[in-house]
C-alpha cells in the first residue's frame, strides 16, 4: 500500500481563458499564470490546469490541434510545461491538450503529467468521450474526431498515489474507485470542461459524489467562462474534501484558486467511517480487482 502523505500539501488550480485559436498564446497564458501562483504561493507543491487549455474546445478543430505526445520528443506544450515543472519543482497535472498518435492515425484528449523534475511520468486519454444530445440543452460528440483512451490512470507522487480522470471521466464512479481502492490513491483529479448546461446540473453533486464514494480529495480545474467562444465553459474549478465539503471554489472568470490538501482530515474520516473495512464482496464485484 502507497504511503499517503503526512504534511498539509498546497494545491493551485488555475481557470484560464485560454481557448483562443492561438495554441501558441494558450500556452504563454498558461505559464503566465503558473508563474503569478508560485509567486503568490510558492509553497505550492501541486499545479493543474484544465481541460483543453491550449487549444479550442471544438470536434472540428482537435485534429489541426494534435501533438505528438511522448517524452523522447518533446512536443511544444510538452516542453514548456517539462520546463515549468522543473522550474517550480512541482507536480504539474497539464491540464488535457489533443493528441494524435502517428501510428492509427487516432486523436485522443489526452492529460499529461510531470513529476518535479520535468519528467513526463504519465498520461491519461480520456476514457469516457463526452456524447450527448439534450434538447434545448446541448448537443455535443467527441467521437466524431476523437478516440477513447483504453486505461485508468493512477500517478505516484512523492506525497501519495492521484488518480486522473478528464471531464466527462467523472460521471463514472469506476475510474475514481479503482485509484482509490487499488492503488490507495488520497485525491481524484480532473481537468475539466463542463459548460452552462450541465454544470449547474451536476458539477458539484459529482465533486461530492466521487469525494464521498471514495473517502479522497476531488479536485475540479475548468476553464474561465467565455461567452466568445463556441462552448461556454462552467467555470468553478473546486477543491472537495473527503467528507464532501468544498473548500476552495472559483467563480467563472479567470482564476487561480489555492487549497490545503490534509493528511489528517483524510485519516479521521477513513477511520471514523471505516467503508475500507465494511465492503461486501460476497454481495458485489471488487472493481479493484
Ligand atoms: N468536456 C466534457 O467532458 C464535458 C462534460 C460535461 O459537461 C458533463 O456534463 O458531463
Amino acid at each position: 500500500m502507497s504511503k499517503v502523505f503526512s504534511e498539509k500539501i498546497k494545491i493551485a488550480l488555475i481557470q484560464l481563458k485560454g481557448s483562443s485559436a492561438d495554441k501558441s498564446a494558450n500556452l504563454i497564458k498558461a505559464k503566465n499564470l503558473i508563474d503569478n501562483a508560485m509567486t503568490r504561493e510558492p509553497s505550492t507543491k501541486i499545479v493543474v490546469l484544465p481541460e483543453c487549455f491550449n487549444a479550442p474546445y471544438s470536434v472540428t478543430k482537435f485534429r489541426d490541434y494534435a501533438e505528438v505526445i511522448n517524452s523522447e520528443k518533446k512536443s511544444q506544450s510538452v516542453s514548456l510545461l517539462s520546463s515549468i515543472a522543473a522550474r517550480y519543482k512541482i507536480t504539474l497535472i497539464g491540464g488535457s491538450i489533443p493528441e494524435i498518435d502517428l501510428q492509427t492515425d487516432n486523436v485522443y484528449n489526452t492529460a499529461i503529467i510531470f513529476n518535479e523534475n520535468g519528467d513526463l511520468i504519465d498520461k491519461h486519454r480520456k476514457v469516457h468521450l463526452f456524447d450527448v444530445d439534450i434538447p434545448n440543452g446541448i448537443t455535443f460528440k467527441e467521437s466524431d474526431s476523437l478516440s477513447p483512451g483504453d486505461k485508468a490512470t493512477t500517478i505516484s507522487t512523492p506525497y501519495g498515489n492521484i488518480g486522473i480522470g478528464i471531464c466527462y471521466d467523472m460521471r463514472f464512479p469506476e475510474l475514481a474507485m479503482i485509484s482509490a481502492r487499488k492503488y490507495n490513491a488520497f485525491a481524484m483529479i480532473y481537468p475539466s470542461a463542463f459548460n452552462t448546461v450541465t454544470g449547474p446540473m451536476h458539477w458539484h453533486l459529482l465533486a461530492k459524489a466521487r469525494a464521498v464514494d471514495n473517502q479522497m480529495y476531488t479536485i475540479l480545474c475548468s476553464p474561465a467562462r467565455d461567452m466568445e467562444s463556441n462552448y461556454h465553459a462552467y467555470g468553478h474549478s473546486l477543491v472537495c474534501d473527503p467528507k464532501g465539503n468544498i473548500i476552495s471554489e472559483a467563480g467563472e472568470g479567470e482564476e487561480t484558486i489555492f487549497a490545503e490538501l490534509d493528511p489528517k482530515i483524510l485519516e479521521e474520516f477513513r477511520a471514523g467511517i471505516p467503508l475500507d473495512k465494511q465492503r461486501r464482496f460476497d454481495v458485489y464485484t471488487d472493481v479493484s480487482k
